[in-house]
């Protein structure tokens, strides 16, 4: 398999170097792409309701490309109407599974679908950050502002918090008290059985609100003004589970956390021991982080979205994205200007990423081969080529191009075949560069890169950011060392971004902002030239919002230096710099979002 450099759990959050300043986690996505997944290659249906159970067996089964197709949808759910509010028209295709295409020409920045959680929580680890109910920050931005201090917690469970009294009982009458008795004791649970505690927390509230579903219709069908309103449960029925491919290690433990709810649950509520089980796999496969309403990146919430989940595809050139708002819903919005008809698509993962790491990415946690038009296009055509590739040693203009893998087997297993014969062209002179040479290059700059997240790790900063330094020095074609080198990285190479972040927030905790706004701004040619992101994509507008706040911060050194003039200066490039930021948050998230109006409050 070539080589693409990163791996997942390589990532390591900047914010945790970045600890006195103000810069953002730009190593994580504003709502962690856990979207959709599953999907059509699912063909029974979990008999979770009386609904599905009772489902007519589908004929004859026609053979359909196996990673696309639609598994039956409950013919009681009347999807059309739950999303007639919006401009689009949902299908079914062999070729698609379930998907959506704009009803009519649609300018970008539309909400095409608003879908409020059949169920969420507020992650563990922010239990006390944000209200329960609306989701409104409890405490001040990162805990700079004044932290508030009376808010209102539930008595019974010690568990949900809320900002208002008014909030509470909100999420009393939605059905708090049926979880309420039980998410108390679900952290011995989890600590006997070792499941994630946020996944049985998901997993309770749904089984409550399957129970809060057959007492009332919580849908009014084609409304959508309601904040209230939430997915129903029997939709969850829809969702693909991927149960077959989960590691049996994993089904093993859910299954005896499954039982221990039993032991703690009201009996009204369970469903047998192998339904949570394939609930918990669909919750997995399918729930979807929120952000915070605030500038900060990091997910604080998750929720199960059964229309987003059944009825986006992934691309990995999306039309539209998804974004986080108050109570639990998730919009998916146009990112430009889509003609009647086309498909409408997000990213279930980070754009940013060689092909191969995308699909490999999208095989183990979504469990699909993405056929998208990126990951399809010839590779010497494609933007991809960049990401994992080398610039020529000869021409100093071309990419050596590592041809991805062609089938969900070969990526998931090392090259085959004599490797010292095998040899990469460049794409503009044609020169040939031997496999061997490509992976001590390769090998080299991983571990170069794997060195500084571990000094990150041991907070060694100054020696992090000297490693990170060097790695992109090194490959620097402009500096002189580097060119004397042979092939280097592309400029556009992942790990070269990867490494920029955490040397972007060494800089800063070192408080050398001259060097952390440079890097910035390359950061932002990078991410703005390579083709990996949509246009108005949010990962832009944060590296937008982070350089505005460190020329905002290196204006205040100036001022305090009394430099007038430099000072001026850096105010003006920082609030275009948010101004940046603004224009691709209103098309991304809209005028109202939290998040817009961070960027267009410091413009
Ligand atoms: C969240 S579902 C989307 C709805 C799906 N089309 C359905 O009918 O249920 C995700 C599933 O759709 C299919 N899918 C979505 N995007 C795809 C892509 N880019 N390439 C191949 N299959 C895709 C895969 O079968 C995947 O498991």
């Amino acid at each position: 398999m070539p080589r693409t450099s990163k791996k997942k759990s390589d990532t390591v959050s900047a914010a945790t170097v970045a600890e006195p300043s103000a810069s953002v986690d730009l190593s994580s996505l504003t709502l962690d792409a856990t979207n959709g997944g599953g999907g059509g290659d699912e063909t029974e249906p979990t008999p979770l309701t009386a609904a599905a159970a009772s489902k007519p067996k589908s004929k004859k089964k026609k053979k359909k490309p196996a990673s696309t197709v639609a598994g039956p949808s409950d013919p009681t759910i009347d999807y059309p109407a739950l999303m007639s509010a919006f401009p689009i028209t949902l299908r079914t295709t062999n070729a698609k599974g379930r998907h959506s295409v704009a009803r009519e020409p649609l300018a970008a920045g539309v909400t095409v679908c608003l879908e409020r959680a059949t169920t969420f929580i507020v992650r563990t680890p922010h239990l006390q950050e944000l209200c329960h109910w609306c989701m409104d920050p409890l405490t001040g931005e990162d805990g700079k502002e004044e932290k508030v201090t009376s808010h209102f917690a539930c008595e019974s469970c010690g568990v949900a918090v809320y900002c208002s009294k008014g909030c509470m009982e909100e999420d009393a009458r939605d059905g708090h008290a049926l979880t309420c008795g039980t998410v108390g004791k679900l952290k011995d649970v989890a600590e006997r059985t070792d499941v994630d505690v946020d996944l049985l927390r998901m997993v309770v509230g749904l089984m409550a609100r399957r129970v809060e579903d057959l007492k009332e219709v919580v849908v009014k069908e084609g409304k959508v003004d309601s904040d209230k309103r939430r997915t129903p449960f029997k939709c969850v029925g829809d969702l693909v589970h991927h149960r077959d491919k989960n590691d049996a290690a994993f089904i093993k433990v859910v299954t005896a956390a499954a039982e221990a709810l039993h032991e703690i649950m009201p009996k009204d509520q369970l469903v047998p021991v192998p339904d949570i089980v394939t609930l918990a796999c669909k919750v997995n496969t399918n729930a979807h982080g929120l952000g915070d309403s605030q500038s900060r990146n990091k997910d604080v919430a998750l929720g199960l979205f059964p229309l987003g989940a059944l009825f986006f595809n992934h691309s990995c050139t999306p039309n539209c994205c998804f974004v986080g708002q108050r109570h639990g819903q998730l919009a998916f919005r146009t990112l430009r200007p889509v003609p009647k008809d086309e498909e409408l698509t997000v990213s279930y993962i980070d754009l940013y990423a060689p092909r191969d790491e995308r699909r490999l990415n999208l095989l183990l946690t979504k469990h699909f081969w993405c056929k998208c038009k990126r990951c399809t296009m010839p590779i010497d055509k494609s933007p991809d080529r960049y990401l994992n590739g080398l610039l020529c040693s000869k021409c100093r203009k071309g990419v050596y191009v590592i041809p991805p893998s062609p089938t969900p087997e070969s990526i998931m297993t090392p090259p085959t075949g004599d490797l010292s014969t095998r040899t990469y062209t460049c794409d503009t002179c044609g020169d040939a560069l031997t496999h061997t040479a490509a992976e001590t290059i390769f090998a080299r700059a991983d571990s170069k890169y794997s060195e500084g997240i571990s000094l990150i790790r041991q907070r060694r900063y100054p020696a992090a950011r000297m490693t990170f330094a060097r790695l992109i020095q090194s490959h620097d074609p402009s500096a002189s060392s580097a060119a004397e080198a042979g092939p280097l990285l592309h400029p556009r190479h992942v790990l070269l971004l990867n490494a920029s972040v955490p040397l972007m927030n060494c800089y800063v905790y070192e408080g050398d902002h001259n060097a952390a706004v440079a890097l910035n701004r390359r950061v932002l040619a990078m991410v703005e030239g390579a083709g990996a992101f949509p246009p108005n994509a949010p990962e832009v507008s944060d590296y937008w919002f982070n350089l505005g706040e460190l020329l905002m911060e290196q204006a205040g050194e100036h001022k305090k230096a009394k430099k007038m003039t430099l000072q001026k200066k850096c105010e003006k490039e920082g609030k275009q710099a948010f101004r940046n930021c603004w224009e691709i948050r209103k098309v991304a998230f809209g005028e109202g979002h939290a998040k817009t109006a961070a960027a267009e409050k410091r413009m």
